[in-house]
């Protein structure tokens, strides 16, 4: 098999044995996950499980003490953020990251700037049309609701024409018009080719676009299966419903 055969056939993230400690934290311990081409996989888990981290360890900007990360058939693991995102992996955070004193348009145009700029205006229309953000383009990013800022900052994942996005919470807290935008647009990036790890704690969302779920628990991933199956397991449910959220 040709490398770029061999490359191809892995999952597009493959993560084995990952560790990072925070003094006497294990915030991850262990970590073995794998995350398929175009695929949605899910990820949930009680608070504190490890779940930011591992998205900070795969991004780069928390540096693993032990393990590998290979994206699309890559080593990855302790390579800086940079590199990593120009790689074509992006990464959303729970409370976004913009640029506030910008506007909306900037925001997206920014994000490819520190990317993939080839075409970024026709990508920024786009990615206003998608997003059904064209009628705030011209608004400053402090002036959007909390629920439009969630959908910008998507927007800039989007804009980094990434293969795998990884998002933090999107969802969480956004109005059910935004909610419904942001899920049709996670499938129709999926059609092109893109592939997700989503962190999420509404189930409905994890039932409705997620294809698998991964589950976590004290910084290991202690099942994967089908949203049914994951859910018929009381063992995994008393872990992910037992404890406080
Ligand atoms: N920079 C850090 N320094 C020290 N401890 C940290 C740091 N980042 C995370 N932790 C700890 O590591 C553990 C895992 O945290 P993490 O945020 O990854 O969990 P999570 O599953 O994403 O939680 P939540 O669902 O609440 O976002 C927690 O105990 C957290 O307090």
């Amino acid at each position: 098999m040709t490398a770029s055969a061999q490359a191809s056939a892995e999952p597009i993230l493959l993560v084995r044995g990952l560790y990072k400690h925070f003094g006497g934290i294990k915030a991850t311990n262990g970590v073995d996950l794998a995350v398929g081409r175009q695929e949605i996989a899910g990820l949930i888990g009680p608070n504190g499980c490890g779940k930011s981290t591992l998205f900070s360890l795969v991004s780069g900007t928390v540096a693993p003490d032990k393990g590998e990360i290979r994206f699309d058939g890559r080593a990855i693991a302790g390579m800086s953020a940079h590199r990593i995102a120009r790689l074509g992996l992006a990464r959303t955070f729970q409370i976004p990251a913009l640029f506030d004193n910008m506007s909306v348009t900037e925001n997206l145009l920014a994000a490819a700037a520190e990317g993939h700029w080839p075409g970024a205006q026709e990508r920024a229309a786009a990615t206003l049309a998608l997003l059904e953000l064209g009628h705030v383009a011209d608004n400053r990013a402090s002036d959007l609701s909390g629920g439009q800022q969630k959908l910008l900052e998507f927007g800039r994942a989007v804009m980094r024409q990434a293969s795998l996005i990884l998002l933090d919470e999107v969802t969480a807290g956004v109005h059910p018009n935004i909610r419904k935008i942001i899920l049709e647009a996670i499938a129709s990036l999926r059609e092109r080719g893109v592939s997700f790890l989503v962190i999420e704690h509404d189930m409905e969302m994890v039932r409705s676009v997620c294809d698998r779920i991964i589950v976590m628990d004290s910084g290991r991933v202690v099942t994967s299966g089908a949203f049914e199956d994951i859910v018929r397991n009381s063992e995994v449910m008393q872990t992910y419903l037992g404890r406080p959220q």
